[in-house]
């Protein structure tokens, strides 16, 4: 996926990374690599900061210490923000636009190729007929595909999927298992979290634990 002169390094790394809110940790310090061809799940209870460790990755939420590397170059949030795809828990589509739109809106903000097959890629996920249909009227499944949609036609070689399985049928979480394996298999990596144990990525993952949530005394 990279002929940069690091190609070699791992295509994330991070080092002591951490998180505080109000001076109160809510992860870290933590230290790990991701590979090209490899996916790391993340795993903790509720409130153990999952998300928020995939926010801070996705350059969404600022690191409170450490550092991050991708592809052997420490980057900040804007560099993190470019080179990561993050699918959360929120699809974030705009209500009154059909799906189709969403999907353009997206892709378009995202730099996209202007000649991708934006109906096609709709219809790769499920959603044939429902390109005009506006976000609202879509289903929490639907929109989930929706999000799909936007994450298979993104460049990036670092996938934060955040609950990537909720809301999705069998063969939405199917999909979700084959869109991984293809992203790993290009030389993309994914770090992922998930609450199902009725669903878990069909390749081999290495495993981060994060601590349980804090109790307020
Ligand atoms: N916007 C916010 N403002 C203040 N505290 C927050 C905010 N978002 C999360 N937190 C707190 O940060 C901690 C970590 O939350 P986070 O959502 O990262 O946990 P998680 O492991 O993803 O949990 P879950 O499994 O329930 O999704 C929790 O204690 C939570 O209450």
């Amino acid at each position: 996926m990279t002929d940069s002169p690091h190609a070699s390094s791992p295509l994330l790394q991070a080092r002591g990374l951490c998180f505080s809110r109000n001076d109160e940790p809510v992860f870290g310090p933590l230290d790990f690599t991701l590979g090209p061809g490899e996916a790391l799940l993340v795993l903790g209870g509720n409130g153990a900061g999952k998300t928020t460790l995939l926010r801070v990755l996705a350059g969404l939420l600022p690191a409170s210490g450490g550092e991050v590397e991708l592809q052997g170059r420490p980057v900040d949030r804007d560099h993190l923000a470019r080179g990561s795809a993050y699918l959360g828990h929120l699809p974030g589509h705009k209500a009154d636009l059909g799906a189709l739109e969403n999907l353009a809106y997206s892709h378009a903000l995202q730099g996209g190729d202007p000649g991708a097959d934006l109906a096609a890629a709709l219809a790769a996920v499920g959603l044939a007929g429902h390109e005009d249909s506006p976000a609202r009227r879509l289903s929490a499944g639907q929109n989930k595909r929706l999000a799909l949609a936007r994450l298979r036609l993104q460049p990036a070689p670092l996938w934060l999927l955040d609950e990537p399985y909720a809301n999705l049928d069998l063969d939405g979480i199917a999909l979700v298992n084959r869109l991984i394996q293809q992203h790993l298999a290009n030389g993309g990596a994914a770090l992922l979290t998930t609450h199902g144990a009725y669903a878990a990525p069909p390749v081999p993952v290495r495993t981060l634990a994060l601590g349980p949530a804090r109790v307020p005394a």
